[in-house]
């Protein structure tokens, strides 16, 4: 009996940008990564309120390839903010939309995937999933005591590129399962992570949404504390300015008012020193970090993984190498893999190798992030 072919539309909202694929199974037929303006998502109070503009955008970009969503078998989108789950292809429900749109576990662009992708399958009347959403969560139990009893760190990163990355690097660069090396794979784009993959399992890795590790286009990452909290209590700022001053408004943004890698790099080759110096800045905390996740691996690393947007940036991807190589090989893979792995997971569900997983929020760990 010959096997079925399946139509698949992968959604991937980012921080800076909303990335659609159409798939026949795993090939790809249409993919297209619409940028957006800092300006213009900075007319939306919230990420809930981007909607009806990313939803719009993606239709729009459908339409405008000709292509027929009828003829769709499932729609996947990149999963955001949920509680704390294991990885794999879950069935969006309503629960998880709730969780979604109340921004229950936080507020990130990744929240609308599952959103609209269950919006434009309902239509259809087909099913919608997300894949290895950014709440997975395998950290070592030792790795989440953060020094402040009462708050815990949080696994809230790449999961889904940084997975993929890593099991195609094993394969192409070692020849190996990904479940037998030791890896520190650097996710950068609008946010950055640097996850320490023990033998499949993602040990540690920063909170890359707030508050965490080294600053990226748009976040502050670790911030010096006493200082943040005297802002706070300074009477000058309310909370939702802090917070955007973390996530949206820092890093770059906050620096050199663009979340524009490109843009930053031809400020530089026209003589900008601040430009400069934090783009330099912003190298040097990434590798300070991949050394911390090297002494998690106590040394033994097979190899560090580069990848995300800004690996596009040969300047960028050299100053990080020059301060990492001494601890492993390093590989870059600029860009992602996200929209193949949800689709991937997706075929695995609908070629029944695997059961699609049902998100409950009962019972699961709730700890607000608010
Ligand atoms: N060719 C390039 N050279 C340097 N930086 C790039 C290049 N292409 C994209 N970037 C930068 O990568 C970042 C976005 O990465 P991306 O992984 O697409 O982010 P997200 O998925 O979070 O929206 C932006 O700062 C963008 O300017
Ligand atoms: C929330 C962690 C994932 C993340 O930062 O994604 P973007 O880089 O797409 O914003």
């Amino acid at each position: 009996m010959t096997k079925p072919e399946y139509r698949v539309l992968a959604l991937n909202p980012g921080s800076t940008s909303t990335k659609i694929g159409l798939f026949i199974d795993t090939q790809p037929v249409f993919e297209e990564t619409i940028r957006h303006d800092q300006s213009k998502l900075e007319m939306f109070e919230s990420i809930i309120d981007q909607f009806e503009f990313r939803k719009t955008t993606i239709l729009e970009a459908l339409d405008r390839e000709g292509i027929n969503v009828s003829k769709l078998n499932a729609v996947v989108g990149r999963g955001g903010l949920l509680r704390p789950i294991e990885g794999g292809t879950y069935h969006v429900n309503s629960e998880m939309i709730q969780d979604l749109k109340e921004g229950y576990f936080g507020s990130h662009a990744s929240n609308l995937g599952g959103i609209i992708a269950n919006e434009i399958a309902d239509q259809l009347n087909i099913p919608a999933y997300i894949v290895d959403p950014v709440v997975v969560d395998e950290m070592h139990p030792v790795a989440k005591i953060s020094g402040f009893s009462g708050i815990e760190r949080k696994s809230i990163f790449h999961a889904l590129n940084q997975k993929a990355v890593a099991r195609k690097v094993a394969i192409e660069e070692f020849g190996a399962d990904y479940e037998s090396l030791s890896l520190i794979v650097v996710h950068m784009g609008g946010g950055i992570t640097i996850g320490v993959h023990d033998k499949g399992k993602v040990i540690d890795v920063n909170n890359g949404l707030n508050g965490e590790g080294p600053f990226s286009p748009e976040r502050a990452g670790t911030v010096p504390a006493g200082d943040l909290v005297s802002m706070c209590f300074s009477g000058e700022l309310s909370e939702d300015e802090i917070m955007k001053k973390i996530v949206g408004q820092g890093g770059l943004v906050g620096y050199l008012g663009t979340n524009d890698a490109v843009e930053v790099e031809r400020r530089i080759e026209a003589g900008d020193e601040q430009a400069r110096l934090v783009y330099e800045a912003m190298t040097y905390q990434i590798a300070k970090e991949v050394g911390a996740g090297s002494v998690v691996l106590s040394g033994n690393v097979d190899g560090i993984i580069l990848t995300g947007g800004l690996a596009y940036g040969k300047s960028f991807v050299k100053q990080i190498s020059e301060r990492v190589n001494w601890i492993s090989k390093v590989i870059t893979s600029p860009g992602e893999d996200e929209l193949q792995a949800l689709v991937e997971g997706t075929l695995r569900v609908l070629n029944e190798e695997e059961e699609s997983k049902n998100y409950q929020a009962q019972g699961l760990k709730t700890e607000l992030v608010r």
